[in-house]
Formats: structure tokens, C-alpha cells, sequence
């Protein structure tokens, strides 16, 4: 079955009124292809979600670039699932590896907030990658087969689920995944969902992939079988008028 593309900007804790107002703009004058061939979706930080979906283009969406992991409530400083549904947000990037270890979000802490986002009803990127020290050791198809196994566990259904594999060795230093590398931890985790989870989950289920990406690097990953897109960081805020989204195609 064909996997639909999907690119996705995650523009991280970045922005002012006036740089999301601009960047919006540019979206909203880009060449994307048409939405049943590229998914594409923007990820502002919470303050900017809904201006951003006031000014953007119907054929973008639009995702939260996190959410709590139950009914709102007495959590200060947290934003709930049920208030993206509210604002009318369709996805929300959860797992990001910025979280993980910054926060310490623990696998399962991860695999909870997967489950509870989609009880609610919104579709989730859900990000794994292995740090430098775990490639080096050897260990990245465990970890990362680790990370997808803990939110396996607490979902039945992954038709609203993109996975983003993102090694946290190429988020934000330019030393971006080659195609060989990210070709063969994305064919590696088809493979655990082939075997863990069901044949048409494996062959079904969008894997993207996220490390500095770029213009320039976009192409020769995106021709790779197991590759259905692209979580961008940085280059996703670096738009300007010659801006072409079809470069990520
Ligand atoms: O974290 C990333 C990637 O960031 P960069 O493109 O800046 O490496 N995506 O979620």
C-alpha cells in the first residue's frame, strides 16, 4: 500500500508575533504538492497554535509540539489534549528526543501520552533516535525498537500514528543521517512492526525522518524505500520568498 508523504516543520521554542506572521505568509504563497500526495504539517510553539491556524493555508496543519499525559487539571504549566482538541489542533509531536533527555521523559511516560492523545482524538508524530554514545556502542536498533515497543504496549491502533526516527547526534548539528544510515533504521523498525505488531501495521505505518534536513540533503533521503518523510527543525524556519516545499519532496 502507498505511504502517503508527510513533512512536518517542528519550529521548536522559536518565533515572535511578527517571524510566525511572516513565515506564515511564505507558506501560505508555497508550491506544495496537492494534499492527497504530501501531508504537510507546521509545529509552532503552544503560544502561536492559534494564530498560526487562523493564518495558514487549509492544505497545512497544524500540530502542538506537545501535550499532557491525562485529563487537564491541577498541572500547572501543562497544556492537555483535550485543549488542542478545543483550539482545534489535529497532531501533536510527543516523544521528542529534547524532552526525553532534557526532561527526562521515560519510554513509558512517552508511550502514556501516545495513548492519551489518541483517546482523544488527536493523530501524534511520536519521535525515537539513539544519542551518539548509543550509535557508537552499537545499540541503536535496541533502543530506538525500545522507545517504539513502549508505545506499542499501550496502543491497539497506529492508523493516527507517524513515527519520527530522529538521532540525536544529527538533531541541530548539520551532520545529517546518510541515506544508508537512515534507510537502514527505518527498514529495521518495519521490521519490529512486521514482527511485534502485524504485517499491515509494517507496511503501512509512515516512518520520517528527522536530523538536519534540508534543501539540499532532502532529496536523496526521500528516495529511500523505508523514508516517508521528514521531521524538520531549523531549516523549517529558514523560509523566505524563493522558498520551494517541493525541495523536501
Ligand atoms: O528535532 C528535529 C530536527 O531538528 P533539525 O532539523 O534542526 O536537526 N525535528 O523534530
Amino acid at each position: 500500500m502507498a505511504r502517503k508523504f508527510f513533512v512536518g516543520g517542528n519550529w521548536k521554542c522559536n518565533g515572535t508575533n511578527e517571524e510566525v506572521k511572516k513565515i506564515v505568509s511564505t507558506l501560505n504563497e508555497a508550491e506544495i504538492p496537492s494534499e492527497d500526495a504530501v501531508e504537510v504539517v507546521v509545529s509552532p510553539p503552544f503560544v502561536f497554535l492559534s494564530l498560526v491556524k487562523s493564518l495558514l493555508r487549509s492544505d497545512i496543519q497544524v500540530a502542538a509540539q506537545n501535550c499532557w499525559v491525562r485529563k487537564g487539571g491541577a498541572f500547572t504549566g501543562e497544556v492537555s489534549a483535550e485543549m488542542l482538541v478545543n483550539l482545534g489542533i489535529p497532531w501533536v509531536i510527543l516523544g521528542h528526543s529534547e524532552r526525553r533527555l532534557i526532561l527526562n521523559e521515560s519510554n513509558e511516560f512517552v508511550g502514556d501520552k501516545v495513548a492519551y492523545a489518541l483517546s482523544q482524538g488527536i493523530k501524534v508524530i511520536a519521535c525515537v533516535g539513539e544519542t551518539l554514545e548509543q550509535r557508537e556502542s552499537g545499540s541503536t536498533i535496541e533502543v530506538v525498537a525500545a522507545q517504539t515497543k513502549a508505545i506499542a504496549d499501550k496502543i491497539s491502533n497506529w492508523d493516527n500514528v507517524v513515527l519520527a526516527y530522529e538521532p540525536v547526534w544529527a538533531i541541530g548539528t548539520g551532520k545529517v543521517a546518510t541515506p544508508a544510515q537512515a534507510q537502514e533504521v527505518h527498514a529495521e523498525l518495519r521490521k519490529w512492526f512486521q514482527t511485534n505488531v502485524s504485517a499491515e501495521v509494517a507496511g503501512s505505518v509512515r516512518i520520517i525522518y528527522g536530523g538536519s534536513v534540508n534543501g539540499a540533503n532532502c532529496k536523496e533521503l526521500a528516495a529511500q524505500p523505508d523514508l516517508d518523510g521528514f521531521l524538520v527543525g531549523g531549516a523549517s524556519l529558514k523560509v523566505n520568498s524563493s522558498y520551494k516545499f517541493a525541495s523536501f519532496i
